[in-house]
């Protein structure tokens, strides 16, 4: 059984009278320990395609099963419980809260998750490479040292899957290339299953496979060409 099992999914969006179909009936089976790359221009649909397997929303028809359990049939509260419990998230915007420091960042999800101490948050910053870094605030850090510090606050819980939304969109080629190797190395260390976002088919070289979703609408798997 896949750990991911996506089957026959739907979702567009109404905007005034005008309709966007976005996902047309796609299948995807992901599983446990891949590195999953989806790749593809922007608008195509990947984010979408991203939040409907992570949970975060519904599609119009079809289902997501994680780990066989039919994620959408869940109560709210039980699919917050499965979130919490098995995914964590990563996104562009690193979403770190500024008034706390990257140690109390990645406490955060451990003090939701109840899984996670102070020793733990600090081995997840130790393993980005902020050691030096826990009493910074946001504001106090470059822009990859922040995407480090949410990389530590995914890792924290442990979790059997991350999902990242173009977590190298906001830096520099050379700071987006290392982020990506570092998430890469660490989430292989723990045998995390990786889903990524990336308009980025560069980075694919990361990826054990690499779907390309098409004008926001044909999903179709393809051999990266970097
Ligand atoms: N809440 C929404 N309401 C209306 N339209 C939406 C909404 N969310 C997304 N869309 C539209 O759905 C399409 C797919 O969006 P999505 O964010 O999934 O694309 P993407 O491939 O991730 O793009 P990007 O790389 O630019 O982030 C786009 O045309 C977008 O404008």
């Amino acid at each position: 059984m896949s750990l991911i099992q996506a089957t026959n999914l739907h979702r567009g969006y109404s905007v005034g009278k005008k309709r966007i179909e976005v996902l047309h009936g796609i299948d995807l089976s992901i599983e446990k320990g891949e590195k999953i790359f989806l790749c593809g221009p922007s608008g195509a649909g990947k984010t979408t395609l991203m939040y409907t397997l992570a949970g975060l929303e519904k599609p119009e028809q079809g289902t997501v099963h994680i780990d066989g359990q039919d994620l959408y049939q869940l109560s709210k509260k039980q699919q917050a419980k499965l979130r919490n419990a098995r995914m964590s998230y990563i996104f562009q915007n690193y979403y770190l809260m500024p008034e706390l420091t990257a140690l109390e960042n990645v406490l955060v999800p451990a003090m939701i998750g109840g899984k996670a101490n102070k020793a733990a948050a600090q081995n997840a910053l130790d393993r980005v490479g902020l050691s030096h870094r826990y009493d910074h605030l946001p504001t106090e850090l470059s822009g990859g040292e922040q995407q480090r510090v949410a990389i530590a606050r995914a890792l924290v819980n442990k979790p059997e899957i991350i999902f990242a939304d173009e977590p190298t969109g906001n830096l520099d080629s050379q700071n987006g290339e290392q982020v990506m190797q570092l998430l890469l190395e660490l989430t292989s260390e723990d045998h995390t299953t990786l889903v990524v976002v990336t308009h980025d088919l560069t980075l694919a070289k990361h990826s054990d496979r690499t779907l390309i979703v098409k004008d926001g609408n044909i999903f179709t798997e393809a051999t990266a060409t970097v």
